[in-house]
């Protein structure tokens, strides 16, 4: 049933207050998504994010400061953390959908509210203690966006308009990329003084594979129009516009929620840690891995599935 309603061209955008809330049925809220639990969705538990079920293990992650073009206040950052780390451990979740609620995807680092760092530099005097604060500040904004690369299930960003500064370190920790024809990405922070330090520098110059392109991206602040951040491998899929952006993401949320979730989250932890070591050391850590995998119960029910040409049913992980 929820499968028939999910058809493409049903998938509309409904108004949520000022979140977006995607659909199978565009002019009343949807009994079949409504009533799917989940142990994330949130109506209003976080003021900066919007947490919606939108198809059996399929959450949609929004973005949700429109009147402030999604600008990562302080609240942000404790909440994508959490938000994220739940998401890996909710069973009733196997693909995440994140995208920006109103005119842009995200305009980047709050910058009226860094109270946080001003907050340090007013309460030492001392350069040591101060570098000290400042460390762990860093390292635990950082592990806010980290929070989307270990999260086991596979993240696909949906990117509309403007995607700025620590919205291209956000998107950078993203599994899958899909953007708009009217999407750009812009390593701003040298503009604003300094340098890019949650994961741009680290994570898109192994998505992009252009070094280049990357240090004239991020020494310059040029905006990377979406035709050529297709063209670097950053973005997989361009779309006319945000909503077939959105119905095909979540499509392919929906077709990868219907797989063995021990197949892709093995498949998600042994890709990230392939990114980061030889081959060698990534084909020993993939046997040990599947030493106790290739024992799941969905190896056979996937194979018998295969085998008579049945649809599948795994249970929750
Ligand atoms: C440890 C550090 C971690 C992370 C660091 C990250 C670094 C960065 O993110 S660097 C990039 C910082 N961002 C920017 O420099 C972008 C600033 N914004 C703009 O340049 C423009 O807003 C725009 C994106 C080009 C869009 O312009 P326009 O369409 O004209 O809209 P506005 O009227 O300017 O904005 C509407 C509304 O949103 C507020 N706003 C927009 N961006 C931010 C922001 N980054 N921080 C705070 N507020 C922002 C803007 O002030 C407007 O609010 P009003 O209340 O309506 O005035």
């Amino acid at each position: 049933m929820i499968r028939q309603l999910f058809r493409r061209n049903l998938l509309t955008p409904l108004a949520n207050h000022s979140s977006e809330v995607y659909s199978p049925i565009a002019y009343r809220p949807s009994v079949a998504v409504m009533s799917i639990t989940s142990s994330t969705n949130s109506a209003n538990m976080y003021s900066t994010l919007s947490v919606n079920t939108v198809a059996p293990f399929v959450t949609h992650v929004t973005l949700n400061r429109p009147e402030k073009l999604n600008a990562m206040n302080r609240a942000f950052w404790g909440e994508i953390k959490e938000c994220f780390q739940k998401l890996s451990d909710d069973p009733d979740c196997r693909t995440v959908v994140l995208s920006g609620a109103g005119r842009v995807f995200t305009s980047g680092l709050d910058l009226t509210d860094m109270s946080d760092f001003f907050d340090i530099i007013q309460s030492e005097q001392d350069i040591a203690r101060k570098s000290k604060l400042f460390y762990a500040k860093v390292r635990d904004y950082q592990d806010s966006f980290t929070a989307l690369e270990k999260c086991s299930k596979p993240i696909i960003a949906a990117i509309h308009g403007a995607c700025i500064g620590g919205g291209v370190d956000l998107i950078s920790a993203s599994d899958i990329r899909y953007c708009t024809q009217d999407a750009f990405f812009q390593i701003k922070e040298v503009e604003i003084g300094l340098a890019a330090d949650v994961g741009t520098l680290q994570r898109l110059p192994k998505a992009v594979g252009n070094d280049s392109i990357v240090r004239e991206l991020a020494y310059s602040c040029r905006k990377l129009p979406s035709d050529e951040a297709k063209s670097l491998g950053f973005i997989g899929r361009i779309f006319p516009d945000k909503e077939s952006m959105m119905n095909a993401a979540i499509d392919l949320a929906t077709v990868i929620a219907n797989k063995s979730p021990v197949a892709v989250q093995g498949t998600k932890i042994n890709l990230n840690y392939s990114r980061d070591h030889t081959v060698d050391d990534s084909l020993e850590y993939m046997a040990r891995w599947n030493s106790t995998m290739l024992q799941s119960e969905d190896l056979v029910k996937a194979a018998m599935a295969q085998m008579s040409k049945d649809k599948p049913t795994f249970s929750k992980l």
